[in-house]
């Protein structure tokens, strides 16, 4: 199978942990563009949607699909979303589309958070894939010189085929950090947030995953938290 064929499995997957009735947080990239897709088919079951980036909103309505503000909503029952990496105790890494903040503020009053994801992102100890860090573009030198202080190499997220700062949906830039092997995903978590002129950081320990939904050749595991 390929990568795109796990990656519409897991996304038709997780249609069964749609609550009907309720409110759906919608992450943001590829494999969240699948589940969209897969929610259009039942849009009718559900009230609506709240999107973590200008990008995911779009294809929602594209699909006829409601997309409130999250300051209209007191309740989201489940955030379905996907991971840059994920470990076998939940914590992830996420930000690789740029959505991190948004992703993070909706995740976190969302009952349920389902990772869905192909296999290629379940990994032992997170930080092969570099980790972003949203920040103000006031403090991005500071940010950088704290996380190349802590063992990372920092650098700044451009725009595609320009040497210009890529711009969040939230005016923020994006600092991606390589080199990082990150043992203690809420401890790290907790250290990066304290670093002031960060917005957020791509590291999805403290509120993790409850359940994640993993595309494989041998079909979709499911790993529960
Ligand atoms: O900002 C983007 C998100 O965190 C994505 O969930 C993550 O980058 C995974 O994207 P994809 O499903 O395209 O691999």
């Amino acid at each position: 199978m390929t990568q795109d064929e796990l990656k519409q499995a897991v996304a038709r997957a997780a249609i069964d942990y749609v609550v009907d009735g309720e409110i759906i947080g919608v992450g943001t990239g590829s494999t969240a563009n699948f589940f969209i897709d897969e929610l259009a088919r039942i849009k009718d079951r559900i009230k609506g949607t709240v999107a973590s980036s200008e990008a995911t909103a779009a294809r929602l309505r594209g699909h006829g699909i409601p997309v409130f503000d999250l300051n209209e909503v007191t309740s989201i029952a489940v955030y379905i979303d996907g991971a840059d990496e994920i470990t076998s105790g939940g914590a992830m890494i996420k930000g690789g589309g740029a959505a991190l903040t948004r992703e993070k503020i909706v995740a976190s009053v969302s009952k349920k958070f389902v990772c869905i994801a192909d296999g290629s992102k379940l990994v032992d100890v997170l930080g092969k894939f570099p980790l972003p860090i949203e920040v103000l573009p006031m403090a991005r030198n500071a940010v950088m010189r704290r996380m190349a202080a802590l063992g990372g190499q920092p650098k700044l997220r451009t725009k595609a085929g320009s040497d210009d700062a890529f711009i969040t949906d939230n005016g923020g830039e994006l600092v991606d950090v390589a080199g990082l092997q990150i043992t203690d995903p809420a401890g790290f978590e907790m250290q990066i947030n304290q670093i002031v002129g960060v917005v957020a950081v791509g590291l999805f320990a403290q509120r993790g995953a409850d359940v994640c939904l993993l595309g494989t050749s041998e079909g979709v595991k499911k790993l529960e938290f």
